[in-house]
């Protein structure tokens, strides 16, 4: 079980890496979307993947030995459009799917869609007046974003989303934080972390797991992929269930490129070393 330490910066686990890849034959690349290939940015619309990323995924994504999966707090549709190359998608903090074009969506989520769906549709009435606050109806989960609301007003948003979420959700949804959103949820015991525990457990034995991640909801990720794999946090050094850390999407960057030149030498490598 991973423990709750302040990760160390990328370079100080290198050697690490290198031998995991070394024994390993396949590599599982789990990546968050915002905040890891995407820059954080006040309008959720206008998130995008550096161009430095999106080849980095699109050259990892052409190696067979490596497959990518994307786990997002988005819609499985949103992401989708938004990164291109990866075989497997997970859309809202994994409770629907997509592995070569295969969709699957968490069975209760699914009923529970038309009481968020209300939800929804009350609270773009009842913030309707709090200056840029921001409704994002995913279907199966809701994001209400408060980056751009004047500091003064945040409490309300949160006051009256809690209010509406207790009103309409009747229990059957919940609300987390995330960065500078509320997510309201189906209160299902099912996160990103279960996504990819569901992932990883569908690849060969000898498969070397990693996941990307900068946000609260990786967390249990992380955990899923130590101590076996490598969890990477993008952002400060706070305490995590990821080993390691790099600083922004700039940085995830240099480090898709190295797995994709170094990472893919080392896991063929090995190959050519069992076959003799
Ligand atoms: O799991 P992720 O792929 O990281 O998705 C988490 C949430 O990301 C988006 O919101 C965040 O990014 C926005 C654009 O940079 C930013 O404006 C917002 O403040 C961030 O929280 C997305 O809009 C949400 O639906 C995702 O749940």
């Amino acid at each position: 079980m991973a423990t709750e330490t302040p990760p160390r910066p990328i370079d100080q686990a290198r050697s690490q890496i290198r031998s995991a890849l070394a024994d390993s034959s396949q590599l599982l690349l789990c990546l968050d979307f915002d905040g890891t290939l995407a820059p954080i940015v006040e309008q959720p619309d206008e998130a995008e993947a550096t161009t430095a990323n999106e080849n980095a995924v699109a050259t990892l994504a052409a190696e067979p030995d490596v497959s990518i999966a994307i786990v997002s707090g988005r819609a499985l549709a949103d992401v989708r459009d938004r990164i291109d190359g990866p075989d497997i998608y997970a859309g809202n903090h994994g409770l629907e799917f997509d592995r070569n074009g295969s969709i699957a969506v968490h069975p209760v989520a699914r009923k529970r869609a038309g009481r968020l769906e209300e939800v929804c549709a009350t609270l773009e009435t009842v913030l309707g007046s709090v200056p840029n606050c921001r409704i994002e109806n995913k279907r199966l989960t809701g994001t209400v974003h408060f980056r751009s609301v004047p500091p003064a007003a945040r409490p309300i948003v949160r006051r009256r989303t809690e209010s509406i979420v207790d009103r309409f959700g009747d229990g059957a949804l919940e609300i987390s934080d995330g960065k500078c959103i509320l997510e309201i949820e189906p209160t299902v015991q099912w996160g990103k972390g279960d996504a990819v525990e569901l992932i990883a457990s569908a690849m060969p034995g000898e498969t070397v797991p990693l996941y990307i991640g900068d946000d609260v909801t990786d967390e249990s990720a992380f955990g899923v992929v130590e101590p076996q794999g490598f969890g990477v946090r993008v952002g400060d050094d706070g305490e995590s269930a990821a080993s390691c850390r790099v600083d922004s999407p700039d940085e995830v960057a240099s480090f898709l490129d190295w797995l994709g030149s170094t990472g893919v030498e080392l896991l063929e490598a090995d190959s050519t070393q069992r076959l003799h």
